[in-house]
């Protein structure tokens, strides 16, 4: 536990949440009607006898499900509940909230619709089995908040299993942002990838994903220290499952304490409050620190400025400066997939967006986004290193970038 814990710096914030989603009624997303439905000939058309034609074209077909149905722009966001944001296992029914939230983002960003679906499933070969089953509704399907190891195995047999985008967010979003954000941190703190000496703390679904696509993009693999409940993901440990066994490297460093000397960058893929002044003050001059557990850091800005000024600095959150987060790419990525109907996001989709939302850093900053976040003046620096989810111009570049990528990777059917 850090020496700066503030278990009350949020109390106003959570209260105001809960009357947020509770009133003026319960929950944030409902269902709305396309069509009109006002006469006796427009239900007709919309119900029996009118809807035969397209169940007639569509079991003729299965394409037509894209002409006459909504599949083309529904996707499904699905948990089992087992590692919602960083609050653990709170069970399917308590992750509802942010399965919801993450459903008022697509809205909001991409304007994609979403069904969010909480399972109930005692094993991940039940929750497989019910994604496949429902899987015709949908245009895609994005997991939420499934813990690692299984969200592994998970996420591998959906994709071999459908044929449309399967997506687990907490993954390949998080690496995403993570990418984009660190290649302009480092930049700015004249830094280069392939030197910078890495920490991870959290080596589940975002961390060993994060990692993975950081040693892609030139990070090198033996710079890397990860660290998880039991310390240092280091080869001589016996505890390893596959996935971070993948990751361990030859070191004699043991604790978080000890990973933290020089270190370059910190990621932060794990719990509240973690990290200590003396871990931050222990860090190589002009540090990366991102902390990006939700809804509580690794550890606070404020304290971590408190420490030293020399740093660059990221949350999760929306209330700090550089919020790290997947909300910045899953609206988009599956806006470009859906748009050109991919069969699945690949790597060169993946790598599409990190050089879209690196790039876009560099364009002057519209007005509406200044006013958004009451902001006089933004421009790429220390507590600007990745775009701002209310900026309008994501939904144009992330997609578009996305979207050609599937084209040119083969993968696009439309
Ligand atoms: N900003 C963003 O966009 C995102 C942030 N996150 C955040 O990352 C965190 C992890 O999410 P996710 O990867 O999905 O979860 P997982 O359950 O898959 O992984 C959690 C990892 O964190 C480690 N961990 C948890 N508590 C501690 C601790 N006290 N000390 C050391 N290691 C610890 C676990 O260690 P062990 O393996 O030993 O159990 C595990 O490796 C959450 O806080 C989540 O909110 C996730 C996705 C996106
Ligand atoms: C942001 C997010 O997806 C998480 O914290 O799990
Ligand atoms: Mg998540």
């Amino acid at each position: 536990m850090s020496d700066d814990s503030r278990p009350d710096a949020d109390a106003d914030l959570n209260a105001a949440a809960l009357a947020y989603h509770e009133t003026p009624r319960p929950g944030k997303t409902g269902v709305e009607i396309t069509k009109p439905a006002a006469t006796q000939r427009d239900l007709s058309l919309a119900y029996t006898p009118g809807v035969a034609e397209p169940v007639r074209r569509i079991h003729a077909d299965a394409q037509a499900a894209y002409r006459y149905t909504n599949r083309g722009n529904l996707v499904a966001v699905i948990t089992d509940g087992t590692a919602v944001l960083g609050l653990g296992n709170v069970g399917a029914l308590a992750g509802k909230p942010v399965m919801e939230g993450k459903a008022v983002l697509f809205k909001r960003f991409a304007d994609i619709d979403v069904f969010d679906i909480e399972v109930d499933a005692e094993t991940p070969e039940a929750f497989i089995e019910t994604v496949v089953r429902i899987a015709p509704t949908f245009g895609g399907i994005n997991l939420e908040d499934l813990a690692a190891p299984h969200c592994f195995d998970v996420e591998q047999a959906l994709i071999e299993r459908l044929d449309i985008p399967v997506f687990h967010d907490d993954q390949h979003g998080t690496a995403i942002i993570i990418a984009a954000g660190l290649l302009n941190a480092l930049e700015l703190q004249g830094k280069a990838l392939a030197d910078a000496r890495i920490v991870v703390l959290g080596a589940g679904a975002a961390g060993i994903a994060s990692i993975k696509l950081l040693i892609e993009l030139g990070a090198d693999p033996q710079r890397i220290l990860t660290v998880d409940r039991r310390g240092v993901i280091h080869s001589g440990r016996d505890d390893l499952n596959r996935h971070k066994a993948e990751i361990a490297v030859e070191t004699d460093r043991r604790s978080l304490e000890d990973a933290f000397q020089d270190a370059d960058v910190f990621i932060g893929l794990s719990g509240p409050d973690l990290v200590t002044r003396a871990m931050l003050a222990a860090m190589a001059p002009r540090p990366i620190v991102f902390a990006l557990s939700n809804p509580v850091p690794e550890i606070r800005p404020e304290v971590a400025f408190e420490v030293r000024d020399d740093l660059i600095m990221a949350t999760g959150r929306s209330d700090y400066p550089n919020q790290v987060n997947n909300v910045l790419g899953f609206p988009f990525i599956f806006r470009g997939a859906l748009d050109v109907r991919a069969s699945r996001i690949n790597n060169a989709m993946c790598i599409a967006a990190v050089h879209a939302l690196k790039d876009l850093t560099r364009e002057p900053v519209p007005a509406s986004v200044l006013e958004a976040y009451g902001l006089d003046a933004l421009t790429r620096g220390p507590d600007y290193i990745i775009p701002k989810p209310l900026d309008p111009r994501l939904r144009d570049t992330v997609s578009a970038a996305v979207a050609k990528a599937a084209i040119a990777s083969g993968v696009a059917r439309a």
